[in-house]
């Protein structure tokens, strides 16, 4: 079974057609990157997965998709369960005004847990898992903001990880970093993708063939072509996926 379907997703921003029936399985413990023109719809379609549009006025979403065989659009779902099970990364870092600790420790007091011995395991062990406990552990009080944007990100990651969830969605993660961090956070994503299935959103085609199993090459809001990234990147099928990887447009 896959972990991931979408089938025939339609998605409108009030009369603007964004999404124009995509169809998409991903399997668990997959690393599927989004690439495409600006506006084709990558971030769109990503946020679709953890309801992140539903916070967005007068858009309409048609189609199914499934996360572990559950609609996660149906009435029964409670949204605040399904985005601790599908965790989020922005292109931005965005720590909270807050420690080191806290931050990671957020998620985990906001589901209600008070075990404080509990907590701290959780925080070192995300903190290990995003690949920043050494550089941190003797500064846990410390502000996330004292630390620089590549740790910040990788603090964003643990704190997407302390509330255990099964994928992570990452929207262009590392475009805001310089290329040691990036090379830290690729790196991550190939030690960490034994744990979660995980989408990327990316302009980077170098660090799409670098990072992912899967390439989904959008355009205009269709799903153009969905292969093994060696296939998009040496021999795809469509001429308009030729033509963005080889640079004649986008
Ligand atoms: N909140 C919104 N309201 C109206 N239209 C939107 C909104 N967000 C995105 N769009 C439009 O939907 C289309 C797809 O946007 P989206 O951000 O998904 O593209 P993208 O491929 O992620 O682009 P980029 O690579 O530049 O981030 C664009 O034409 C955009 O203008």
């Amino acid at each position: 079974m896959s972990k991931i379907e979408a089938q025939h997703v339609d998605f409108h921003y009030g009369s603007f057609h964004a999404l124009k029936d995509i169809n998409m399985s991903i399997k668990e413990h997959e690393v599927v990157a989004f690439i495409g023109p600006s506006g084709c719809g990558k971030s769109t379609f990503l946020r679709l997965f953890n309801r992140m549009n539903d916070l967005i006025p007068d858009t309409r979403l048609d189609g199914q998709i499934t996360i572990d065989g559950q609609n996660i659009y149906d009435r029964s779902v409670n949204v605040d369960e399904l985005r601790k099970n599908v965790g989020m990364v922005f292109q931005r870092p965005n720590p909270f005004p807050k420690s080191i600790y806290e931050n990671v420790a957020y998620g985990l007091r906001v589901n209600g847990i008070k075990d404080e011995a509990f907590i701290a395991e959780m925080v070192e062990e995300s903190l290990r898992g995003a690949a920043l406990w050494d550089e941190v552990k003797d500064k846990l009080k410390k502000s996330a903001y004292a630390l620089s944007g590549g740790q910040q990100q990788r603090l964003c990651i643990a704190r997407a990880m302390a509330v255990s969830p099964s994928v992570l969605l990452m929207d262009e993660p590392a475009s805001a970093l310089d290329p040691i961090s990036t090379a830290k956070v690729e790196e991550l994503i190939h030690e960490i993708k034994k744990d979660y299935t995980i989408i990327i959103v990316t302009h980077n085609m170098q660090q799409a063939t670098r990072v992912s199993d899967k390439t989904a090459f959008f355009y205009l809001g269709q799903l153009i072509e969905y292969d093994n990234t060696n296939k998009i990147f040496t021999n795809p099928s469509k001429e308009e996926t030729q033509n963005y990887i080889t640079g004649r447009f986008g």
